[in-house]
């Protein structure tokens, strides 16, 4: 009986609207045979026990047939030779168990071994990818990439591979021992066979389209109700409930009719296919019987080609299955390769200075630089900036004045256009970046935490940091409180969005880690902005404390954060229009004043783009 549609994969959807040249197809397939030249034994290994396991299977029916003929329709009673026969038969069926299941299991393996050293490259490779380019990519499709591409991948040798070589030889064996057997008989068998083939090609590309339709109704649902969770909110709050209810209603009713013509076409076509295979059966007994009639064949010869020709349905419908599946292997190899191909644009020089960090003062000198995010629209313009060692700067300014710009380029997340930017005189290109990354502590307005426990998130899974360094940490940070009153403590296991923790309180892990690493220079960007007042406070003393000895670039909205720095720096259009300490920038009644005016609920808001 034909094997029901087993498609499981929603990138199949992608693959209609993904088209790719040959050229592009050999490349995919040169670069994914790469990674199977190291698994060579291990094929060929596979290819034995298939050849094994099918010899057996198939030389069964051909047993039965010298039982028939050369026994029991000449009516010899040699019960001796029924039981050797009998005897071999069982041991074929085991040596065909067997060799299968090694066969399932090497294969499995080896699939699953190459998809892991994929995805362990490709994760590693998009570690190393630049802030430019998670700008231009969508994080959902890259966690296609990762996750669905390689399961195709992963899908083509354990499915497509195995289906081309078992399916493939296994009709080899049928001919030859039907040919064998009878030509005339197989002579006419072989007529079946492109109408077999082109029947199970045209359904099954009937069937693709029904599955591509289904997948792409059910990607829209799912895109649907992930949209109206995150903005659930929203929805409630503008009343949107029963206009976003027709909505989904909509869209699962046209998902339930897609699936429904994706089962009835599967339905269909397998049931016309026993149908044919029955017809089929038909046929031989009809030619077969007539040439048992006329005694041109024996009797055990019909038995064997009627065998046969049953078994001559499977792989031809199992090819024509795989061959969806090496389509979207194709694509998935491609897209995955496009990513692999992309170099990071940042680089480490190619003699990259020597930096003692125990050695770093933290002096800063941004020197004329030039940046906009494309050519043609710079954000920053020649800005000249020098930062003694341990001084506090406040930058403030208006929205999109360019000041978490300024950071990402000492980070050097993005590259200067012109100008220079040097870290203790030394250029920070010619800093290698894991270096530079351990010179600079960042604290953001979200800090990301990871799935982990307090230790580990504040220690980034770094064990030669001591549990008791970190205690100590949050202690110094004030932290620490907080941290035993939770049910498990350090312990306290916590996920990307740091569930169980106020936005202070996330805030103050952040800061526990820039005493742990102790970089020399710290960058907090609207690190109090998400706070109330009241946490804020206690922020802004682990602030002090953690500023401490190290040159701080502090980015704020609330001015009150930044008051007390050494000296603020006002931002306008990706220009330093204003600098000094507070009082001095007060005094001058300019675009700061403004700002703080402003920010105590006085006079007009300066606070235009830019
Ligand atoms: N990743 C990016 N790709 C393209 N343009 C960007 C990107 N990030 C920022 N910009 C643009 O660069 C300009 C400066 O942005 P930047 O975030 O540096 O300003 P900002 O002063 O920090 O603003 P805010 O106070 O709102 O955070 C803005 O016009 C912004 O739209």
């Amino acid at each position: 009986m034909p094997k029901e549609n087993n498609f499981t994969k929603p990138e199949d959807e992608i693959s209609s609207k993904y088209n790719i040249s040959p050229e592009q197809r050999r490349a995919a397939f040169k670069a994914m045979l790469a990674y199977a030249r190291p698994h060579r034994t291990k094929f060929l290994s596979i290819f034995l026990c298939t050849f094994l396991a099918i010899a057996a299977d198939l030389l069964q029916p051909y047993l039965v047939k010298i039982a028939i003929d050369d026994n029991l329709s000449v009516g010899k009673n040699d019960f001796r030779m029924l039981l050797i026969i009998c005897g071999v038969y069982l041991a074929l069926s085991v040596i065909g168990l067997s060799f299968t299941y090694l066969q399932n299991n090497l294969l499995q393996f080896t699939g699953q071994s190459i998809i892991t050293r994929i995805r362990k490259e490709l994760f590693e490779h998009l570690t190393k990818l630049p802030m430019s380019f998670f700008d231009r990519f969508q994080s959902g499709s890259l966690v296609t990439h990762v996750s669905s591409d390689t399961e195709t991948i992963n899908q083509f040798f354990t499915q497509v591979f195995l289906s081309m070589i078992r399916d493939g030889m296994t009709l080899i064996f049928i001919i030859v021992l039907m040919f064998h057997l009878d030509p005339t008989l197989a002579g006419y068998s072989m007529v079946l066979l492109p109408i077999i083939a082109g029947i199970a090609i045209a359904f099954r590309s009937y069937i693709s389209k029904t599955y591509q339709l289904s997948r792409t109704r059910l990607s829209r649902l799912i895109a649907f109700i992930a949209e109206n969770l995150a903005g659930m909110n929203l929805i409630q709050a503008f009343h949107q409930e029963e206009e976003q209810t027709k909505q989904f209603t909509d869209r699962n009713k046209q998902y339930f009719m897609a699936n429904l013509r994706e089962i009835r076409s599967n339905v269909l076509f397998n049931r016309s296919y026993d149908i044919l295979g029955n017809v089929s059966v038909a046929f031989i007994v009809w030619i077969g019987g007539l040439a048992v009639f006329n005694k041109s064949i024996e009797f055990g010869v019909l038995y064997a080609f009627i065998t046969y020709i049953r078994q001559f349905f499977n792989p031809i419908n199992n090819i024509t299955q795989q061959w969806n599946t090496l389509q979207s292997t194709t694509v998935s190899m491609d897209r995955l390769w496009r990513l692999f191909s992309i170099t990071p644009d940042i680089q480490d020089a190619a003699k990259p200075k020597a930096v003692d960090m125990a050695a770093v003062k933290g002096r800063i000198d941004y020197n004329h630089i030039r940046f906009g995010y494309s050519e043609e629209n710079p954000v920053i313009h020649d800005l000249d900036l020098h930062i003694r060692p341990g001084e506090m700067i406040g930058i403030v300014g208006s929205t999109g004045a360019g000041k978490s710009s300024l950071m990402s380029l000492l980070c050097r997340f993005y590259e200067v256009q012109s100008g220079s930017i040097l870290i203790d005189g030394t250029d920070i290109r010619d800093i290698p970046q894991e270096t530079l990354h351990r010179m600079i502590g960042l604290v953001q307005q979200e800090p990301y935490l990871f799935s982990g426990s307090i230790v580990d998130n504040v220690r980034l899974f770094d064990t030669r940091i001591s549990r008791e360094a970190v205690i100590e940490a949050c202690r110094f940070v004030g932290a620490d409180a907080l941290i035993t009153r939770l049910k498990d403590g350090y312990d306290t296991l916590l996920s990307e969005r740091g569930s169980g923790l106020s936005a202070g309180e996330r805030q103050l892990i952040s800061f526990a880690r820039i005493v742990v690493f102790e970089p020399k220079i710290l960058i907090l960007d609207e690190a109090t902005a998400n706070l109330d007042s009241q946490t804020e406070q206690l922020v802004q003393s682990a602030l002090r404390v953690v500023s401490e000895g190290r040159t701080t670039l502090v980015i704020a909205h609330r001015l009150s954060t930044i008051m007390q720095a050494d000296r603020i720096i006002v931002m306008r259009h990706g220009r330093i229009v204003e600098e000094g300490t507070h009082q001095q920038l007060l005094a001058k009644e300019g675009y700061y004043e403004q700002l703080y005016r402003h920010s105590q609920g006085k006079g007009k808001p300066a606070l235009g783009a830019g």
